[in-house]
């Protein structure tokens, strides 16, 4: 094992990303080349991989983040269970790319968020980072968010980081969005630099009442609306639609915010698989009306609270996570947004190893002890270098 020189000093660097998100589908590993760090940075996707977290794990998880049914040795018992799928997850992707792990300068995982109170600077991300260096050989960081938090922060959002030394454009504003489970931007004016402030936050639900009211509505069959053609064979219901807009405080509340599975949950899906049933509605015309209140929460974010604040210069939307491969609610998206909406794909990206790629970069910045979060996104009320460290075991 080649001894790693602190802080980080070569150039370019081999890395696993590795990210488990709010959806809980499972963890996403990206295996990446970096060079340089900073604004300066350059980075190739060598190789992406998901390993799907099987029912019974779902349940498990989804167990420990409700306070009602979760316990403290089920956390400290998936504190290892995860630990040793994130590894897993690293080790295939670096295997399946034709490489070794002796290759590989460091893997950055995010861990699974169990409980996040922002407001109280408390947040639990697990998945043991020491069963990561142990099973992987590997020197491995992680657990970012607490860090931002001892200085007053949110600890959330972080991948805004990522969006800006990577997205900034000379000649358009943009946003990035990413649907996953929660939906977040983060909004890049043009000709941004290096040290301004940027403003980033959660616009509410992503992916997570569509993936909840499929669940209720196929017994647990299916896990999400595959393409969106649950949506597209349904009606949005536009009453019903206002009725959820105007019920939903979060969408009002002035930015910078952020969110979670404490607010959108299983139970407001079932709240409205219940409404929707009790109105006597189609199960897909629930689907594309919980879709389109999803849709709605990153329109009227952008167009009633940015477009008046950025002076209508926000010239293009780009999107990441998971949601982009749902076409009915990227094309009522663009509708809604009235200006281009594209994946990532379409800039030379990739939609689904997005955060994981993030993660190796704020891995990256932290091992050549850089700044690696945004005090005008978190709320924090300085610079500081994210993360801790697990040296290979
Ligand atoms: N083919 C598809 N069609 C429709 N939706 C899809 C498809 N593939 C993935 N998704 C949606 O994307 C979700 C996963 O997105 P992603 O992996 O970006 O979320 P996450 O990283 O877990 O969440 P977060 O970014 O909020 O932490 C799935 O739960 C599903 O709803
Ligand atoms: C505490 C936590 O896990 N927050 C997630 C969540 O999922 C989306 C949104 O809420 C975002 O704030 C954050 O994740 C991304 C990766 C972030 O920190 O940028």
């Amino acid at each position: 094992m080649t001894k790693l020189h602190l802080p980080l000093e070569k150039e370019s660097v081999l890395a696993v990303g590795l990210m488990s998100g709010t959806s809980v589908d499972g963890i996403d590993a990206a295996l990446v080349k970096i060079n340089g760090s900073g604004f300066e940075t350059e980075v190739e996707l060598i190789h992406f991989e998901t390993v799907n977290y099987d029912n019974a794990l779902k349940e498990r998880i989804f167990k420990v983040c409700e306070p009602k049914t979760s316990s403290v040795d089920e956390v400290c018992r998936l504190n290892v269970v995860l630990g040793e799928k994130m590894a897993e997850a690293a080790i295939k992707v670096v295997t399946e790319a034709g490489l070794s792990l002796g290759d590989v300068d460091f893997v950055s995982s995010h861990g699974q968020t169990i409980y996040h109170l922002p407001d109280e600077a408390a947040t639990l991300q697990i998945g043991e980072l020491a069963v990561i260096a142990k099973k992987t050989g590997c020197v491995t960081v992680g657990d970012f968010r607490p860090s931002d938090m001892a200085v007053g922060g949110q600890g959330a959002p972080l991948v805004p980081f990522v969006d800006m030394v990577l997205f900034t454009s000379a000649k358009k504003g943009r946003v990035l969005v990413n649907i996953g489970g929660m939906g977040n931007l983060t909004v890049l004016p043009k000709g941004l630099e290096q040290g301004a402030d940027i403003l980033a936050f959660d616009t509410g639900p992503g992916n997570v009442l569509i993936d909840e009211v499929v669940r209720l509505g196929t017994n647990g069959a299916k896990a999400f609306d595959n393409g969106g053609e649950l949506a597209e064979a349904g009606e949005i219901k536009e009453k019903w639609l206002a009725e959820m807009v105007n019920g939903d405080s979060y969408l009002t509340q002035p930015f910078p915010k952020s969110t979670g599975r404490e607010y959108y949950n299983k139970g407001m899906a079932e709240k409205l698989w219940k409404e929707g049933q009790d109105k006597g509605y189609s199960f897909e015309d629930i689907i594309a009306t919980v879709t389109a209140y999803t849709v709605r929460s990153i329109s009227y974010t952008i167009v009633e609270q940015l477009d008046p604040h950025f002076n209508g210069e926000l010239d293009e939307v780009l999107i990441g996570g998971g949601g982009v491969h749902n076409r009915f609610l990227m094309e009522r998206l663009e509708k809604e947004l009235g200006r281009p909406v594209m994946s990532m794909e379409e800039v030379g990206f990739s939609s689904d190893a997005k955060e994981a790629i993030a993660f190796a970069i704020l891995g990256n910045e932290f091992l050549r002890q850089q700044p690696n979060n945004v005090p005008s996104a978190t709320g924090a009320s300085k610079l500081v270098s994210m993360g801790k460290l697990v040296l290979p075991i």
